[in-house]
């Protein structure tokens, strides 16, 4: 493989997430799908990504990646700053800048 994809792959902290587009063309045309969907899955799987299949015209499953995306974050990035950083969590600082990041407005 070569291109994007195997370069972000030597990243152990970088998260993929496979993004299948107009999805909405399937709908009328279930023929229109240019890669199979099993083989798709199975690409995920090996490269251990995330998979969405979207359409930016009916906005299928547009909110999900956001929201997936931003779940990770807070689950694995931003916990993984926050205790590299001081070997543990302090509950009781709640000025911390990724509080505020993760939680607030
Ligand atoms: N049906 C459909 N058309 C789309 C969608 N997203 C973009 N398009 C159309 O696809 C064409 C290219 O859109 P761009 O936003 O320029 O996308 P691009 O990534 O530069 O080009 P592509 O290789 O076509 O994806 C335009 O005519 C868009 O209107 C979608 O979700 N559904």
């Amino acid at each position: 493989m070569v291109g994007p994809v195997s370069v972000l792959l030597g990243d152990q902290n970088c998260r993929i997430y496979l993004c299948g587009t107009k999805s909405d063309l399937l709908e009328e045309d279930r023929r229109r799908r240019g890669v199979d969907f099993h083989d798709v899955q199975d690409y995920a799987d090996e490269i251990k990504a995330e998979l969405f299949e979207t359409s930016s015209k009916t906005g299928q499953s547009v909110d999900e990646l956001f929201q997936k995306v931003a779940e990770d974050y807070v689950r694995f990035t931003a916990f993984q700053l926050m205790t590299e950083e001081k070997g543990g969590i302090d509950l009781s600082q709640r000025s911390s800048p990724y509080f505020y990041s993760c939680c607030h407005h």
